[in-house]
């Protein structure tokens, strides 16, 4: 198949409980649960998305033709004198919506451990060696299973209380960046503390100022 791919580029993952880790960012375009486009940003499911994924005209921006041209691209931006720790993750969008078997296995045969940031909706291929689901609010959570749960707190229908019993070894609260960040950033401290199953997940590239 064809993936639309927005950008790929090579930067630290900035969140979760991989945070400081050198990783090729893959990011797909498209989202099931947001056209992307500001004008319909109000009647979306997910209303708060810090991201730009239409299209394919970013950084290494392209429709690659099949899955062996995508991994080629990916790997084509590790550090070549450095070929080991080989770690992609890829988001979107709404990735899982183009991450296929064919995909998954190009990767690994070049060596890459995969990570994959979801928002849950879809029920992830085999092979996926490190998964991050990010629950909605109205969304449907199909897939409860994975590494981490990382939720962007807070959303009023999507209490941490939802999802703690759900099988993650990591459970995660990210401050919503918006306009109340810091406020959101505070309530997510609290909630930690008074919750310490939950730790606090920090966007540390946007305060590093990192891709
Ligand atoms: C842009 S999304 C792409 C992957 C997937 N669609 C998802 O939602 O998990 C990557 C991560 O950023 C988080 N995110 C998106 N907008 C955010 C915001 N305004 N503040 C904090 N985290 C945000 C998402 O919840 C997700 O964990
Ligand atoms: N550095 C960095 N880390 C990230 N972790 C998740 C990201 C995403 O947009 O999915 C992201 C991102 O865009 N940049
Ligand atoms: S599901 Fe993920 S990519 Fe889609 S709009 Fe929400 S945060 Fe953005
Ligand atoms: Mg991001």
């Amino acid at each position: 198949m064809t993936y639309s791919v927005k950008e790929i580029f090579y930067t630290l993952q900035g969140e979760g409980a991989q945070a400081g880790m050198p990783a090729v960012f893959l990011r797909f375009a498209g989202c099931n649960l947001w056209t992307g486009r500001e004008s319909e940003r109000s009647t979306a499911v997910c209303q708060f998305c810090d991201t730009d994924f239409i299209g394919t005209d970013g950084i290494n921006g392209n429709k690659f033709l099949n899955a062996a041209s995508l991994a080629a691209k990916v790997a084509s931006l590790w550090p070549q004198q450095s070929p080991d720790h080989r770690l992609v993750v890829c988001t979107g969008g709404e990735p899982l919506l183009q991450l296929d078997a064919d995909a998954i296995h190009a990767l690994h045969a070049l060596g890459f451990r995969i990570a994959v940031e979801t928002n849950g909706t879809i029920k992830a291929p085999e092979g996926i060696d490190w998964l991050c689901v990010s629950p909605k609010s109205d969304a449907p959570l199909n897939q409860i299973s994975g590494q981490e749960l990382k939720l962007v707190f807070p959303q009023i229908k999507a209490r941490p209380e939802l999802f703690e019993a759900l099988d993650f070894e990591h459970f995660l609260l990210q401050p919503m960046d918006s306009n109340e960040q810091a406020a959101n950033t505070r309530a997510a401290i609290q909630y930690c503390l008074d919750h310490p199953k939950w730790r606090l997940s920090l966007q540390t590239h946007k305060i590093i100022g990192i891709a």
